[in-house]
């Protein structure tokens, strides 16, 4: 691990994430206004996201998280894993999904499904950072952060094989390594 961090690019530093999250927050600190909803975090990736986003909103909302993973410890995408669905009830709420990153978008495309189908009133997502490729799934999240090349990335909350999640920035990997 340490040598793939070494190794690794850095995309974005802490500094470049907080002001894409301030952008982000001042949309919602707009459209959020007296809709009271709650926050999702989907973990675990999310965690630096959510954690970093909350303070920079200013209206009154909830929070709760959701877990499912089609990663696990690989690089590569398989079938979602539901790990924990949120013990707040959704029906009638306003839900906004936070997420750390928009790849393929089958896990935002199933997490939207489950809130909607639970009789969500609204059901958007929001993630710090796209990937940009042709391989898309589901509706596109409505608050995007960061553009991110087609690389395997970790930092601020994302992993590489379980590690590197408290890697302070956004780094791609090192071409040939996976
Ligand atoms: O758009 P997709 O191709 O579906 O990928 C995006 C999802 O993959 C990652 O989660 P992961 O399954 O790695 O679990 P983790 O959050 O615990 O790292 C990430 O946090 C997103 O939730
Ligand atoms: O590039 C990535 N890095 C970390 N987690 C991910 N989940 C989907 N894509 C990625």
């Amino acid at each position: 691990m340490n040598q793939v961090m070494q190794q690794a690019e850095c995309l974005f530093t802490l500094q470049a994430i907080d002001e894409s999250l301030e952008q982000l927050a001042s949309q919602l600190n707009q459209q959020y206004v007296d809709k009271n909803p709650v926050l999702l975090c989907v973990m675990n990736g999310a965690v630096m996201t959510m954690g970093h986003l909350l303070p920079k909103l200013q209206f009154n909302l909830e929070t709760d998280y959701i877990h499912a993973t089609r990663y696990g410890d690989k690089t590569v995408g398989g079938t979602l894993d539901w790990r924990a669905k949120p013990s707040i009830e959704l029906h009638g709420r306003h839900v906004l999904l936070v997420d750390d990153i928009y790849d393929e978008g089958f896990t935002l495309a199933a997490l939207r499904e489950f809130c909607q189908q639970s009789g969500a009133i609204s059901v958007k997502t929001l993630v710090l950072a796209d990937k940009q490729h042709g391989n898309k799934h589901g509706i596109p999240p409505e608050y995007i952060g960061l553009s991110l090349p087609n690389r395997y990335v970790f930092g601020f909350g994302m992993d590489y094989k379980g590690y590197l999640r408290n890697a302070p920035g956004i780094f791609a990997i090192k071409e040939n390594a996976s």
